[in-house]
């Protein structure tokens, strides 16, 4: 199977008052083409900012601050060759390296996004059909003219993703964007679409104007569309029609899916790979049934409620107890983000783990790919858990912790 998009050491900070946020901190990973990747995680783990990172959408005051994405794109590593042959590598391009109008142009056509409110990607005075004929007459003109992509910002999430703005009536759209716009209706199970193209945004039902968001966000025919959250705010019954819609359009369209979400259901009903992020670290990844069925590291085990509490009686019977880091870098201990949470801590783990390779397809960042558990060295818990180190990266001493 080909890869669309290589990520490689993807590191995304924000720069608040607080401090430095590590949202996103050396992730690795690789988009299959045609193939859906599932990010799974507790809330805070970094998945948004990740899905976010891949198509250029952090705003200030956060930006990808170190980091590469490679995208497979022959046509563009050609037009890219030429003036900046460092960008490119055979077919691939790393989209860390080409210009903000490059970038820019790649959005909705190359990537596109949808998000867990439909309501914030339409504007509510403008009909559903001309919102999505607006998406596909930019794409129309982008393809006609790659390098002239306009902004305009008015400020609802897709729509000025797509096209930086709402154009304001209908004489801007040409018929064929309408045409389109209907026919994409159509495409993802609107019924009467014509009809329903000419309504405004709450004259649709949430999972209607759900499929009416991802019909905007194909406008352009992307390589990848990013997902985030797509199905939950809307009911059981509905969540299972959306997902398997992405689903039948990843196929048909064939195009590639990266969807974020906290259920571990969603992700074993559509994914073929998985992400697992914890404190902005992919932790686990590896096909679904790598990550499923032999999951490595405890983190995973304890999403998936598998911890065995045999291993240490008494100890830690909550799967995973406590919070996710807080990512503020000054707060981030010197060892192993989970170690303070995890069942199996081992001295190992006050050091910072690699990404271990578990097989050819499967990884973990956890010691426990490469050796069994043992008691003799399990960290006794003076040394985790407790207030954040005086920031010289030191473990805390062993005795004398006070508790006030
Ligand atoms: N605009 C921002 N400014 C400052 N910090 C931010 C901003 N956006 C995200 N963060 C921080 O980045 C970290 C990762 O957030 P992110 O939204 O990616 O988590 P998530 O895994 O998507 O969580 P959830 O499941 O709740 O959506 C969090 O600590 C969050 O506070
Ligand atoms: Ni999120």
């Amino acid at each position: 199977m080909t890869d669309l998009l290589r990520v490689r050491d993807l590191s995304t900070r924000f720069f608040t008052e607080e401090g430095q946020i590590n949202a996103v901190e050396s992730v690795s990973f690789t988009v299959e083409a045609g193939s859906v990747l599932g990010v799974v995680g507790e809330s805070g783990s970094g998945k948004s900012v990740t899905g976010l990172s891949l198509i250029d959408l952090v705003e200030s005051p956060g930006r990808i601050t170190s980091g590469e994405i490679w995208y497979n794109n022959a046509d563009l590593a050609e037009r890219v060759k030429g003036d900046q042959p460092e960008a490119v590598d055979g077919d691939f391009v790393d989209l860390r390296r080409l210009s903000e109008a490059e970038r820019r142009s790649l959005r909705g056509s190359a990537f596109s996004m949808i998000f867990q409110d439909p309501m914030s990607s339409f504007n509510p005075s403008i009909t559903v059909g001309e919102q999505i004929a607006e998406a596909a007459e930019v794409q129309r003109r982008a393809n006609a003219n790659p390098r002239s992509t306009r902004s305009r910002t008015q400020g609802y999430g897709l729509g000025r993703m797509l096209l930086d703005g709402v154009l304001p009536d209908r004489s801007y759209t040409s018929e064929e964007s309408w045409d389109r716009a209907v026919e994409l209706l159509e495409r993802v199970g609107i019924p009467d679409p014509a009809e329903r193209a000419e309504e405004y945004p709450h004259q649709f039902s949430g999972g209607m104007l759900q499929r009416a968001m991802i019909a905007q966000a194909l406008a352009g025919d992307p390589d990848l569309l990013v997902a985030d959250e797509p199905t939950t705010a809307l009911d059981v019954t509905i969540q299972a029609q959306i997902l398997d819609l992405i689903d039948d359009l990843q196929e048909t369209l064939d195009m590639s899916v990266v969807l974020i979400t906290h259920n571990l259901g969603v992700i074993a009903r559509v994914a073929d790979r998985v992400s697992v992020m914890y404190a902005g670290e992919v932790v686990e990844r590896g096909t679904l049934s790598d990550v499923f069925d032999d999951p490595v590291h405890p983190y995973t085990k304890g999403l998936l409620g598998s911890v065995p509490d045999i291993d240490r009686p008494g100890e830690r019977l909550e799967p995973i107890a406590g919070n996710v880091p807080d990512l503020v870098d000054a707060n981030m201990p010197d060892r192993c983000y989970f170690a303070d949470r995890c069942p199996k801590a081992m001295t190992d783990c006050l050091t910072r783990p690699p990404e271990y390779e578990v097989s050819d397809s499967h990884r973990a960042r956890c010691v426990l790919a490469e050796r069994e558990y043992s008691e003799a060295d399990a960290v006794p818990d003076e040394r985790l858990a407790g207030p954040t180190d005086g920031g010289d990266g030191a473990p805390a001493p062993d005795a004398g912790v006070s508790d006030d």
